[in-house]
């Protein structure tokens, strides 16, 4: 048992407490005309990120973050608080421009993941919703200035919580993305 922190949600052992959440709407930290996003749904594929392109909390080593159908993401309040951090990624994070929150990041580039969208579901004003499943990118928090000899302390507390750690996505998303990328060349057939 170690004490390395992850973030908020994997340190204070967060529990689903509803095994048919149905979404809810995601709120942005401004105190006043915050951004609310309704989320229209259950998330799917909530895990831990590492990456230096992932919303975090103040604080936090990982990101937690979870997809959803587009087709199931409105904007409900003060979206023109909202402008994409970077219009060439694959994930077109919308973030508060006030506070910084990434509030839904949409895939619309042909790719495995087109259609759906990144959220953070700690901004949920609704409890319920799966708890992350798994660790992506771990190495990457060395990227954002994490020290690269206290790796072995971050893997084994992921562990210890229930977070396989990889360092890229979990093999299920990655021969989900290979597989599709082989049907696009036609290698596999479609
Ligand atoms: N090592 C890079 C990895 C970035 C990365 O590939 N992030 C993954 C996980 S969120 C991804 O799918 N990125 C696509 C994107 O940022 O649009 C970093 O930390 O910046
Ligand atoms: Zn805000
Ligand atoms: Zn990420």
């Amino acid at each position: 048992m170690n004490n390395v922190a992850i973030h908020p949600i994997v340190d204070s052992g967060y529990r689903a407490t509803d095994a048919s959440f149905v979404g809810g709407t995601l709120i942005c930290n401004c105190a006043s005309n915050p951004v609310k996003v309704r989320v229209k749904g259950d998330i799917a594929h909530n895990h831990a990120c590492g990456c230096t392109k992932c919303w975090k909390p103040q604080g936090a080593v990982f990101s937690v973050v979870a997809v959803a159908p587009t087709d199931n993401v409105e904007v409900l309040e003060n979206g023109d608080k909202l402008a994409v951090v970077d219009t060439s990624a694959l994930i077109q994070r919308h973030a508060c421009k006030d506070c910084g929150v990434h509030m839904y990041g949409p895939v619309e580039r042909d790719h495995a993941f087109q259609g759906l969208s990144f959220v953070h579901p700690e901004r949920f004003q609704e409890k319920g919703w799966a708890a992350p499943g798994f660790a992506a990118f771990v190495s990457s928090i060395i990227e954002s200035g994490y020290d690269p000899g206290k790796m072995g302390a971050v893997r084994s507390r992921l562990k210890e919580a229930g977070l396989e750690p990889y360092d890229c996505l979990s093999p299920g998303l990655m021969d989900l993305i290979a597989t599709w990328t082989a049907k696009k060349a036609g290698v596999l057939a479609a």
